[in-house]
């Protein structure tokens, strides 16, 4: 079976204008995926919802959880048909049918999967990162989030590491999110005890730097 070498959450806030319903950003999207084709053999890539999922699951409507499935695999279907451009080799896995097998059946076959988040039949979101967290400790991997922002942002500035969750304190956004942003991410990583990169998605070399190993963002440092 296929093993994952690297996981990467591309975040909604990157590929996404994360306050305007269903507003791709193409050309973001673009430049981050050329950017990963090199790293695609044993790369297991994750995608959020931003404006598209949680758009829809923010809504009270009736029809909720089936347009929250339905907008999130016209994301994943816009983000496979730009990754096939680039002639990369890759199966989407939504993440209500994701597991760790499956996983590894897709990556023995050759293809870099794709997951995303997603949402159940009962209503229950499944969120790209807690995917991530969980593939990332499954196999002993720096958990790898492109977002919009620099890093884990305190006191103003962007800090090179976090060892505490008690340092964070959440920034005002007014975007849509039901998965509860950063500060979720964090306390997520903080209780599974994963190491994670957070960094800048939408800057130029970045996901190419962050997969080649080097350190940019925050790194948030749970264990040696
Ligand atoms: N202290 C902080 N430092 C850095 N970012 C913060 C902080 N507090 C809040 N944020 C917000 O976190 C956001 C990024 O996290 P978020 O989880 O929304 O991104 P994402 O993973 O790209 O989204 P999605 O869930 O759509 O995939 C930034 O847009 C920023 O506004
Ligand atoms: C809102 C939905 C459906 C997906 C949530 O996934 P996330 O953006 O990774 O938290």
């Amino acid at each position: 079976m296929g093993v994952p070498r690297r996981v990467l959450k591309l975040g909604g806030s990157v590929l996404t204008c994360k306050s305007v319903p269903y507003c791709l950003d193409v050309a973001v999207t673009r430049q981050c995926l050329s950017e990963l084709r090199d790293f695609s053999q044993g790369l297991v890539l994750v995608h959020g919802g931003g404006s598209f999922g949680h758009y829809e699951a923010s809504k009270r409507a009736p029809t909720r959880i089936q347009l929250t499935a339905v907008s999130m695999q016209e994301l994943n279907a816009y983000i496979m048909r730009e990754i096939s451009v680039l002639g990369i080799r890759a199966f989407p896995i939504p993440g209500r049918y994701f597991n760790m097998e499956h996983l590894e059946r897709v990556i023995e076959l050759g293809y870099m999967p794709v997951i995303y988040g997603d949402v159940r039949e009962n209503g229950e979101i499944v969120s790209g990162d807690d995917l991530t967290i969980a593939i990332a400790k499954k196999y002993s991997l720096t958990a790898l989030f492109a977002t919009d922002v620099d890093g884990v942002i305190v006191n103003g500035k962007v800090v090179y590491e976090l060892d505490r969750l008690e340092d964070f304190v959440g920034l005002e956004h007014d975007s849509y999110d039901v998965t509860g942003g950063m500060a979720e991410k964090l306390r997520k990583i903080f209780t599974a005890n994963v190491n994670s990169l957070v960094f800048n998605g939408k800057r130029k070399g970045n996901i190419f730097n962050a997969l080649k190993g080097e350190r940019i963002g925050t790194l948030i440092k749970v264990r040696e």
